[in-house]
């Protein structure tokens, strides 16, 4: 597999271009970050790994490529996915903050190519299953809130994978209202965000990493379910798989349950 990785010099960006070298059946061939002039020793370093660019566009032109992986920025995630399937490469997409209509144009057009593709708000495995099971435990329990935790730099809120979870879990409890039907708030913001009654609340403190606390509660009982992700080494199984996999889909897919065996 030829990967081209995107957002070489962030934090992802420069953990997945590292497994990607140590990865056997893996070659990274291209480094894509913008901003280059400001990072002039690090891309140094990496120079000597594979070609760097500033722009996909630059990388697509000169070099094959089978794969891109893409950590960079929100407000960049759609325009590269488009592009990197537009010239019919296999997209591993992990940057955050795609909406539902986003979504739904990358997987149509992806499917008119039969071109496989991945976004996924979250490749810990660990996440994946606290996603899983919060939707199962949702029959039983309606009630439930998350609280997301994750470090101070982020970009968006709340977090692709809280904004997953709720999904799943309304698909598989449909609405509901927790807490008392007539209750206001005295301070705005107080009860997090509503999706579909589900609130979700957003913590954003120096010192953490990426924390997911889904709580129900029911008929005096509580569940609790937690994902931690202490380093960013966690995603990486589930990326290496994703650059495994993606070429045998027909199509996008959204979160990396799609590529987990039942
Ligand atoms: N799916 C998952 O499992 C995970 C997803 N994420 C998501 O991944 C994304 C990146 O997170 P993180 O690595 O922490 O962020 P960083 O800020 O550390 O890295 C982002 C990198 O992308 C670069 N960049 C920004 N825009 C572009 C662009 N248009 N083209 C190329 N490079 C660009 C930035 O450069 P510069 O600094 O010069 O702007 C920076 O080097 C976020 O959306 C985050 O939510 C994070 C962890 C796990
Ligand atoms: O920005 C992060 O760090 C993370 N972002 C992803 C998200 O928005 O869910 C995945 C993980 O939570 C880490």
């Amino acid at each position: 597999m030829r990967v081209l990785v995107t957002g070489f010099l962030g934090r992802m960006g420069s953990t997945s271009a590292k497994m990607v070298v140590d990865h056997e059946g893996f070659e990274l061939v291209a480094l894509v970050n913008t901003d280059l002039d400001q990072h002039v020793d690090a891309v140094t370093a990496w120079s000597k790994e594979a070609p760097v660019f500033a722009s996909i566009e630059e990388a697509i032109e000169q070099v094959d490529i089978d794969v891109a992986i893409d950590f960079t920025v929100p407000a960049a995630a759609f325009a590269n996915t488009k592009y990197y399937i537009d010239h019919n490469i296999h997209p591993v997409i992990g940057t955050t903050g795609f909406t539902d209509e986003e979504i739904d144009q990358l997987t149509q057009l992806s499917a008119a190519k039969k071109l496989g593709g991945l976004i996924a708000p979250n490749f810990a495995i660990g996440s994946v299953l606290m996603q899983i099971f919060s939707a199962k435990a949702a029959k039983y329990l309606p009630d439930v809130e998350i609280t997301e935790i994750h470090h101070n730099q982020k970009l968006d809120a709340p977090s692709g994978t809280a904004e997953k979870t709720a999904k799943l879990i309304y698909e598989a409890r449909g609405e509901h209202v927790s807490g008392h039907p007539d209750e206001k708030e005295t301070m705005p913001g107080a009860r997090g965000a509503d999706f579909h009654g589900i609130r979700i609340h957003s913590l954003r403190l120096p010192g953490y990493n990426s924390h997911q606390i889904v709580q129900f509660g029911g008929v005096g009982e509580a569940l609790t379910i937690r994902q931690d992700s202490f380093d960013r080494s966690s995603y990486m199984p589930g990326v290496a798989l994703a650059v495994e996999k993606v070429a045998n889909l027909q199509g996008l897919v959204y979160g990396l349950e799609h590529l987990l065996d039942d």
